[in-house]
């Protein structure tokens, strides 16, 4: 897994099924180093199944993923974790521990062993600063509210320091102030040269902070550079509701109307 790879993450003809329901049928995307994608559609479309699928941790009905140009399938769990992460939607924590120790969780990964050395823990503390909660360093895990506990899941991320970032709604328990500072975070990862996958329901900040977009709909879905791909009529084939366009300090706002 050393070789370069133009791409970080592809997608060949996958479809993907839960049940009797295919969600998605012979997609090909690839997600390239320097790129932050964020995938919009309705709830119930599949964004968190398609993020599990690419963390390769659900199963993939018909096509391959490709990590870094390796099938994802023939990967072990330690070296999937070695190259990609994944922020789950919920965090469910059964026990009560420091924030830096489930921080320090991430650097597992890269050394085998329990014992964290002296560079794993200045990286699980720069991380904790990244998400700016190194003051609750200390903090006992139990006691974070939503948006501070989802904040130390992208901090183990960070900490596991990977090379394709898959987030399941990064955003959805963040203040407006946290959001922008989060997406400007992912940005910069990205720019960094990792991969960045974010899902969203915030199609503004998608359209200002991601590079590219992958919109689905039921039987439809459109992928590109995020100019490209928000634009009122492919947002109103996948939300069904009215959105009208609004320019304000140089960005583009769209914003939503119930139908006539
Ligand atoms: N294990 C399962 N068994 C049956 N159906 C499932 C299972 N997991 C997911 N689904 C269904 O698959 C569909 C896609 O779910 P998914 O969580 O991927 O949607 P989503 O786009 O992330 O939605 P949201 O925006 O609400 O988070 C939903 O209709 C869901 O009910």
């Amino acid at each position: 897994m050393s070789a370069p790879a133009s791409f970080i993450l592809q997608a060949q003809q996958v479809s993907l099924q839960v049940g009797s329901r295919i969600l998605l049928e012979g997609l090909d995307w690839q997600v390239r180093p320097g790129e932050f994608w964020c995938v919009l559609g309705r709830n119930g479309i599949g964004k968190s199944t398609l993020l599990h699928a690419a963390a390769g941790l659900q199963p993939t009905h018909a096509g391959q993923w490709q990590l870094l140009g390796q099938p994802l399938q023939g990967l072990s769990p330690a070296e999937m974790a070695r190259h990609r992460g994944l922020l789950l939607q919920q965090q469910h924590d059964a026990f009560s521990m420091p924030v830096i120790e489930a921080v320090l969780a991430g650097r597992f990964v890269h050394h085998g062993g329990w014992q964290p050395s002296t560079q794993d823990e200045a990286l699980a503390l720069e991380a904790l600063e990244r998400v700016g909660l190194s003051s609750l360093a200390a903090a006992d895990l139990l006691t974070l509210s939503g948006g501070e506990r989802q904040r130390v899941g992208l901090a183990t991320l960070l900490a596991q320091d990977t090379d394709l970032y898959l987030l399941d709604e990064p955003t959805s328990h963040q203040d407006v102030a946290a959001q922008l500072q989060l997406m400007t975070l992912l940005r910069t990862l990205a720019a960094g040269g990792k991969g960045v996958v974010a899902s969203c329901h915030d199609i503004n900040l998608a359209s200002r902070f991601a590079t590219h977009v992958l919109l689905l709909a039921e039987g439809q879905r459109w992928a590109g550079p995020a100019q490209e791909i928000c634009r009122p009529a492919a947002l109103e084939a996948a939300f069904g509701c009215r959105f009208v366009q609004v320019a304000t300090d140089g960005m583009l706002q769209f914003l939503p109307l119930p139908t006539a």
